[in-house]
């Protein structure tokens, strides 16, 4: 049994209360151990730590190459105990452990990108109209507040955890109440690949005590958040006490748009992985399902088939292909909407129920489900679901294809499936999403930007820009003939 401690200024440490939380295995509810249960005194004694390892113990005088080692050093480590990390964050999350081992992996990449950007050139030069060079330089913001879900800890704690680190910032991370247990593990790697004390901070507790003084910290220069929209509203408002710069990605109820002259069978199958995959809890989830009238039937018919076959159970049984939901109360949200979908008329194709059979009555599952012939006024097609729910409408012609997959306050990813090429990237260039696909639906890369349009967020992680979001743009003007200016009488 894990017992978690937070980690501040270099060492362990219980809450300053003494409070604590289980954790649990939502596949069957058993505990695997007690965690630290912070409030917003350790955020402050976390903040003071990461302050004084930035400005006054020389953490952001660091070379590039010396954090790019620590980094790389503890990408490794990670590495090294891949299957670890892999097995606890299934017993903790409950996803598939084929998904954990692809999360760790991605994670181990995240950590060696970033690592390989630090020491890349970043500012620019200006050519001006004076004998002036003009070139800027980017820096370290500071102390960085990093904030994450539940949905997948380890790998959206590395979106954030490496940037910042690489850029020069110190932080102070927490993870999700429910999910901290790869978080733990992870930072006794962090201080077994020697970061500085205070450099980098975790703090465990709940998001309206250990997340909202993050939110609101004067000393806190800048917040990085991961969640859902409502959440990222409230951390903009508490950040505007001193302006921090923030970067927001936030919730999505996608559109995956499917014509009629895609390929069949490759465009069912990403129907499937883009709404089940991870229980359908991902934040780019093609959870609109946008059909063309002439394959509606047959289309939905070969879903709903390949739906009812899909293995669901304890993620640590290798045959799993869609694990529980993260929690009890997670789990009753999704119901509720089930419930929801029937009451406002949706047709249920298959599904709607949680599974109390075949050993799994003590776990958290819910069936893939699937909700034909719904309109855009439905709040199952509105509204962020964040589980195994697909609401599918029909569409006639191009132009009511994108009124309704544009039709939403979201704008996070989006998908179109056709062999017309120039089609599919018309259709692309209208939708307002961050992310989008053609012919494929969620392969999601280091190199490249996320982030979401509307209320999905601002800001971008990974890729060049998101270590951008982690530094501060500084112009310099060097005079190239020092003289005075004349402007004002002798
Ligand atoms: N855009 C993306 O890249 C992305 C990725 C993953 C998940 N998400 C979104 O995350 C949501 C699901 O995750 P969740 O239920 O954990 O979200 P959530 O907003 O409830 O919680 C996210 C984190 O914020 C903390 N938190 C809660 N209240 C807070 C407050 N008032 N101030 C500061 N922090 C607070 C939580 O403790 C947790 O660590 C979904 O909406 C999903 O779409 C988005
Ligand atoms: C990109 N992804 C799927 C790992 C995170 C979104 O929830």
């Amino acid at each position: 049994m894990l017992n978690g401690k937070m980690y501040i200024d270099g060492a362990w440490t219980p809450s300053i209360s003494g409070q604590t939380r289980d954790v649990v295995n939502p596949a069957d509810g058993s505990l695997l151990g007690t965690v630290a249960r912070g409030g917003a005194e350790d955020v402050k004694k976390a903040v003071a730590a990461a302050k004084r390892a930035f400005y006054e113990d020389g953490w952001m005088d660091t070379k590039p190459a010396e954090r790019a080692g620590l980094l790389l050093k503890a990408a490794g480590l990670l590495e090294s105990r891949g299957e670890e990390f892999a097995a606890l964050e299934t017993k903790n999350n409950g996803k598939p452990l084929r998904e954990s081992v692809f999360d760790v992996n991605d994670a181990v990449s995240c950590l060696r990108y970033y690592a390989g950007l630090a020491t890349k050139p970043h500012g620019q030069t200006y050519d001006v109209s004076d004998p002036m060079q003009a070139m800027t330089v980017r820096e370290a913001i500071g102390v960085c507040g990093l904030i994450v879900p539940w949905n997948y800890p380890l790998l959206m704690a590395m979106w954030k955890i490496a940037p910042a680190l690489a850029a020069g910032n110190t932080i102070v991370f927490k993870p999700a109440e429910a999910t901290p247990l790869t978080a733990v593990k992870f930072f006794e790697l962090l201080e077994e690949a020697g970061f500085p004390k205070g450099v980098a901070n975790l703090v465990l507790g709940p998001g309206g005590a250990v997340g909202s003084e993050i939110a609101a910290n004067m000393d806190i220069d800048k917040v990085a958040f991961t969640g859902g929209t409502e959440t990222g509203r409230s951390i903009m408002r508490a950040a505007a006490g001193n302006i921090k710069s923030i970067s927001l990605e936030l919730g999505g109820k996608s559109p995956n748009i499917v014509f009629a002259d895609a390929d069949f069978d490759i465009a069912v199958d990403y129907a499937l992985f883009g709404i089940f995959c991870n229980q359908g809890e991902v934040c780019s989830a093609g959870s609109r399902l946008i059909l063309e009238d002439t394959i509606y039937d047959k289309f939905l018919a070969a879903l709903a088939g390949r739906a009812k076959k899909i293995r669901v159970g304890n993620g640590l049984n290798e045959k799993t292909e869609m694990g529980p939901l993260v929690s009890r109360e997670h789990m009753e949200k999704v119901l509720g909407y089930i419930e929801l979908g029937k009451k406002e008329g949706a047709r249920l194709l298959c599904g709607g129920n949680r599974i109390v059979t075949g050993g799994l009555d003590k776990g958290f599952f819910v069936e893939p489900t699937i909700f034909a012939d719904t309109t855009p006024d439905m709040r199952v097609v509105r509204e962020e679901i964040f589980g195994p729910v697909l609401a599918v409408q029909k569409f006639h012609g191009e132009e009511e294809a994108l009124r309704l997959a544009n039709d939403t306050d979201y704008g996070l990813a989006g998908g179109v499936f056709t062999n017309d090429g120039a089609k599919a990237l018309r259709v692309i260039k209208k939708l307002r999403a961050g992310i989008t696909w053609i012919n494929a639906y969620h392969p999601t890369y280091c190199e490249a930007p996320w982030g979401g349009y509307r209320q999905s967020g601002i800001g971008r992680d990974l890729g060049t820009y998101g270590y951008e979001e982690y530094t501060e743009v500084k112009q310099i003007n060097i005079s190239l003939q020092p003289a005075e200016t004349g402007w004002f009488d002798k």
